[in-house]
């Protein structure tokens, strides 16, 4: 067992205490709202964004744990939220900043967490807790606090335990909208329209959303739960699949749609949770990460470029293929290649079919936060719809 002592005042008050399935126990101070949050325990390294990481909605069903060790400092503002609130289902951080100092502050971290109901953790070591679920793996956790810091330990960690654990669960529908969203593509003198983007909303992020009607797409935001009809029935250029929470095995009604999609030769676009998806419905098979990745520097090969980009990344999935070369589908469609491979450990990062147009990446072109390395995707994403409704009409 651990236990180490707070070192800040935090923002709630009296005592936290963050219980591992493993029995790692971590004793520190209430941050954010007080109560119960159980959840997978998993770190992210970027040293800014933090607001963007907490409205991502694929963190949903996570408690996560910031490396940075000083948080909160420029507030929140309306500026950078990736979604409606915040979906973290739990917030562990060393040293909550205690004044808020930013030209774009509207708020404060702190009574965010409380407004959304994010029970937190401060004051505690989160160096030793990355080392430990780096070796460990990703874990279940529970952030005890107010009344329930002083539970029975053998009772916190029953709680833990019985907590479901990520693997297997099925998180689209609690993150997606209910109806359909439109955005409106951004055209310019430069920019033509293109056509309606059906967007499969399984945890969609604001800036990705941007980035396509950016690029000419009115952007056609569908609830997760879409059939084929229903995205037939915007007539869309394209289709695009978003990141999202979840283990992408849980998700067979979205990969048989997504068949659909192919089986039809729509134009295919897919982000994280959308990238294994698609491997998934090219007959690929997926596997949970030791510790997954998450942050905003994160080295990553394209191979069509020889070129390496420094990503953004949240994801504790990925998709099984072999990353030597070109090879069959297992489902039909041609032949595919991985793209783009994780620097770190040769995770795949990207699958591209050679023979129908479509193609996905396990990061975030976004960013939002990280850096823009890899927003020529959605350039990409265009010319590839472009070509092919140009080769449609010459048909
Ligand atoms: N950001 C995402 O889309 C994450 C995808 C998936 N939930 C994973 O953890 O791998």
């Amino acid at each position: 067992m651990t236990t180490s002592t707070g070192l800040s005042t935090g923002s709630g008050t009296g005592a936290a205490v963050l219980v591992l399935e493993d029995g790692t126990r971590h004793v520190g101070h209430a941050y954010g709202a007080t109560g119960t949050t159980l959840g997978e325990v998993v770190f992210a390294t970027g040293m800014s964004g933090y607001q963007e990481t907490l409205t991502d909605p694929s963190y949903a069903g996570q408690i996560v744990l910031q490396t940075a060790p000083h948080i909160g400092n420029t507030g929140m503002n309306d500026e950078d939220p990736e979604s409606r609130r915040i979906w973290v289902a739990g917030y562990i951080v060393r040293d909550p900043s205690r004044v808020v100092s930013n030209w774009r502050a509207t708020g404060s971290l702190d009574d965010t967490l409380v407004r959304d109901g994010i029970v937190g953790i401060s004051g505690i070591d989160t160096r030793a807790i990355t080392r430990h679920i780096r070796s460990a793996g990703s874990m279940r956790g529970g952030i005890f606090s107010g009344a329930d810091a002083a539970l029975d330990a053998q009772e916190q960690l029953r709680q833990v335990t019985e907590a479901p654990e990520m693997a297997g669960q099925n998180l689209s529908a609690a993150v997606s909208v209910d109806t359909v969203q439109v955005t409106p593509a951004v055209v310019s003198d430069t920019v033509p329209r293109i056509g309606n983007l059906a967007v499969l909303d399984l945890g969609v992020k604001q800036s990705t959303l941007d980035n396509l009607a950016a690029r000419g797409f009115d952007v056609h935001v569908l609830p997760q739960a879409s059939t084929f009809a229903d995205i037939a029935a915007i007539e869309p250029v394209a289709v695009f699949y978003s990141n999202g929470p979840g283990d992408p095995s849980a998700s067979d009604a979205q990969v048989a749609v997504l068949r659909e999609v192919l089986d039809a030769g729509l134009p295919y676009f897919g982000i994280c949770f959308g990238n294994q998806l698609f491997g998934r419905a090219l007959g690929l098979g997926t596997y949970k990460l030791t510790f997954g990745h998450r942050g905003i520097n994160q080295p990553v090969l394209d191979r069509a470029t020889g070129r390496v980009e420094i990503t953004a990344h949240n994801h504790g999935f990925a998709v099984q293929a072999p990353i030597d070369g070109a090879f069959d589908s297992p489902n039909g469609y041609g032949r595919v290649e991985v793209s783009h491979i994780g620097l770190n450990d040769q995770v795949v990062e990207g699958l591209r079919a050679l023979d129908i147009p479509a193609f996905s990446v396990q990061y975030h072109p976004e960013a939002a936060a990280g850096p823009h390395d890899a927003n020529y995707l959605f350039d990409r994403f265009r010319d590839v719809v472009v070509a092919h409704l140009s080769t449609k009409d010459s048909k």
